[in-house]
């Protein structure tokens, strides 16, 4: 589905990624991990189209998708969650999901007013989908609630809400565990098993919590220094000599940035 062919990228003399090559496949729950700096984030950003390669190549199904502007991505089905902008905090999580398609008639002044029934019946349309998510997500309670007053795991399942507003096909996660309480993190974790195994999509997420990627993701690829390290399942990598080395020999049950999640999941 998404295959990334020898990719660099250089940030003046750093090589943030160093010809790593990996592929996601249809289907898959693809979980990237690896220390701190190993490139993970810069690789993410690359494949969703925020920063082009220094070389290398990205390919959607077969297509090369290189150096594209995310919006283009978008268009073709693969997203990104971002966290909730600012200014959609003084939203309510129905109308944070309704504004989610682009191409609503609605925003266009001319068939506003040529055809006011059309705009009608497509925003109906919309609303009708933001509440079959909502339902989907389990989160009619806070269907009229600000997105502002959500709690950090709460706005996660609305951003993860806001992908399936659209046909996504593949969808880039950015660290959901981070910060949310284990039982918020279970219904993350559920929402994305069921969007895969239901609904059909492709995910990839990177992730420091190994609990969470060992419930969920098959494969597991490691990063470390810019490259592809190792891939497998969770087990597998967890097991690995060389996985282990690259966590500074501490292993990956001790990984700082897990022991972080842990603590913020059992304060909140
Ligand atoms: N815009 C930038 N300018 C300069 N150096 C950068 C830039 N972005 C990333 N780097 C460097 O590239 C390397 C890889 O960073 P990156 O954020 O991709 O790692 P990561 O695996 O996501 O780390 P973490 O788990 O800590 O988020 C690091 O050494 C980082 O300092």
């Amino acid at each position: 589905m998404i295959t990334v062919e020898s990719v660099s990228k250089q940030f003046g003399g750093v090589h943030a990624v160093q010809d790593a090559s990996l592929n996601i496949a249809k289907g898959s729950i693809t979980g990237l991990i690896g220390p701190n700096g190993a490139g993970k984030t810069t690789l993410f950003n690359i494949i969703a189209g925020n920063i082009a390669p220094t070389s290398g190549t990205i390919r959607l199904d077969g297509e090369d998708v290189t150096g594209l502007p995310p919006h283009e991505l978008f268009a073709k089905g693969l997203l990104r969650t971002f966290q909730i902008a600012h200014e959609f905090s003084t939203l309510t999580v129905l109308e944070n999901l309704m504004m989610v398609p682009g191409d609503q008639a609605g925003e266009s002044l001319l068939s506003a007013w040529f055809s006011y029934g059309e705009v009608r019946q497509q925003e109906k349309a919309i609303r009708e989908r933001a509440m079959e998510v909502i339902d989907f997500l389990n989160l009619t309670h806070l269907t009229q609630e600000l997105a502002g007053n959500l709690s950090g795991g709460q706005k996660k399942l609305v951003e993860l809400g806001r992908t399936m507003m659209v046909d996504a096909k593949v969808v880039l996660l950015d660290e959901v565990g981070a910060g949310v309480n284990r039982t918020l993190l279970n219904e993350i974790g559920d929402a994305i098993v069921r969007l895969n195994r239901e609904r059909g999509y492709t995910f990839c997420m990177i992730e420091h919590d190994m609990d969470f990627i060992g419930r969920l993701c098959d494969p597991v690829i490691v990063m470390a220094e810019g490259s592809v390290l190792a891939r497998g399942t969770a087990d597998e990598v967890r097991n690995n000599e060389q996985v282990i080395e690259a966590y500074l020999g501490r292993g990956l049950k001790n990984a700082p940035r897990r022991k972080h999640a842990e603590q913020a999941g059992e304060g909140a």
